[in-house]
């Protein structure tokens, strides 16, 4: 049996150590973080996901500021709001809830965040500097995981790191994470060829596909670290009942092999929030021309 990555207590201890650098950066500059967090639709589950990021926004010490607008909101309603939250001296963050409804044009939407508050680390620009090794707003759920691998691992230097998944905002930056560690990286997905082979390789094996339960456990090199990103809810068994959270990677399977994996509820999830206030902390750090704190 393997350890498990405790993600919810690590969450825990980095966000208290936001919430210090927090009450160090009132003390010096008389003002409070803030982040602001746009929910368009009425999606149950954003629903959730935006609430539990404000009270964390909140605990941190930090401002929070949501805005609910109806399903039905046009593009140049939703630019206009972030064109304001741009200009607005109280926001260091800004994060727009995805998915956004069908009519909605993301692209367009994340590509008018000021890079500067761009939280998600989705905007194209932040995307260009992680790729090439400039200081970039990182995004959350990747960064959550390098930090979890770096504390496992120490040095990631010559591990085969495989990447099930390349998406923009999970498959992609935690490949070039991993690439910045010195880890040999391959990205895989759902058109490569003998994936459970390949996978069979990874001294780290990270699967973000958003399958639940597809990575089964004789995918897992014996000695593996395993990071599963999946978060995907199980029909229900019974009507009304809330169908159970499983991940990417079939844990009980692959904890059999695995040195160290993270479980879903309780690992990557907890780590995403942390590090969205983490990114909010650097962002007001960065706009008052102070350097990034440190120990984080
Ligand atoms: N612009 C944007 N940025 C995001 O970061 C973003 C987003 N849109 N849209 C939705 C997804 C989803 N997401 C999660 C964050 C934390 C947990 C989390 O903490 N999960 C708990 C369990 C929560 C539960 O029980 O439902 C855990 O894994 O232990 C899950 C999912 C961020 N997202």
């Amino acid at each position: 049996m393997s350890a498990r990555i405790d993600g919810k207590a690590e969450a825990l201890r980095v966000r208290e150590r936001v919430a210090e650098g927090v009450a160090a950066f009132k003390e010096k500059t008389g003002r409070t973080p803030g982040l602001a967090v746009v929910l368009v639709g009425e999606d149950p589950a954003s629903q959730v996901y935006v609430g539990s990021k404000g009270k964390a926004t909140v605990a941190a010490g930090m401002e929070s500021f949501t805005h609910r607008l109806p399903d039905d909101t046009s593009q140049a309603e939703l630019l206009a709001l972030i064109d304001q939250l741009n200009g607005d001296p109280a926001v260091d963050g800004i994060l727009v809830q995805l998915p956004l409804p069908g009519h909605l044009d993301e692209d367009e939407v994340i590509g008018e965040i000021d890079p500067s508050k761009d939280v998600d680390g989705f905007h194209v620009i932040n995307a260009g500097r992680l790729s090439v090794g400039q200081d970039a707003m990182v995004p959350c759920t990747p960064y959550g995981c390098i930090h979890l691998l770096k504390q496992q691992h120490g040095d990631l230097s010559g591990l085969h790191a495989v990447v099930i998944g390349r998406s923009n905002i999970v498959g992609k930056p935690m490949a070039q994470l991993l690439l910045s560690e010195n880890a040999t990286v391959t990205i895989a997905h759902s058109r490569t060829k003998n994936l459970p082979e390949l996978a069979k390789s990874a001294d780290i094996l990270v699967a973000a596909v958003g399958r639940a339960e597809m990575v089964k456990g004789d995918w897992v090199k014996p000695g593996a670290t395993v990071i599963d990103v999946g978060i995907n809810r199980l029909p229900p068994a019974e009507e009304g009942a809330k169908g159970k959270l499983v991940g990417d990677v079939a844990y009980e399977e692959a904890a059999e092999k695995a040195a160290a994996i993270t479980p879903v509820p309780g690992g990557v999830g907890p780590m995403t929030i942390a590090m969205l206030l983490r990114n909010t902390l650097v962002a007001a750090h960065r706009r008052e021309g102070l350097k990034d704190p440190e120990g984080l």
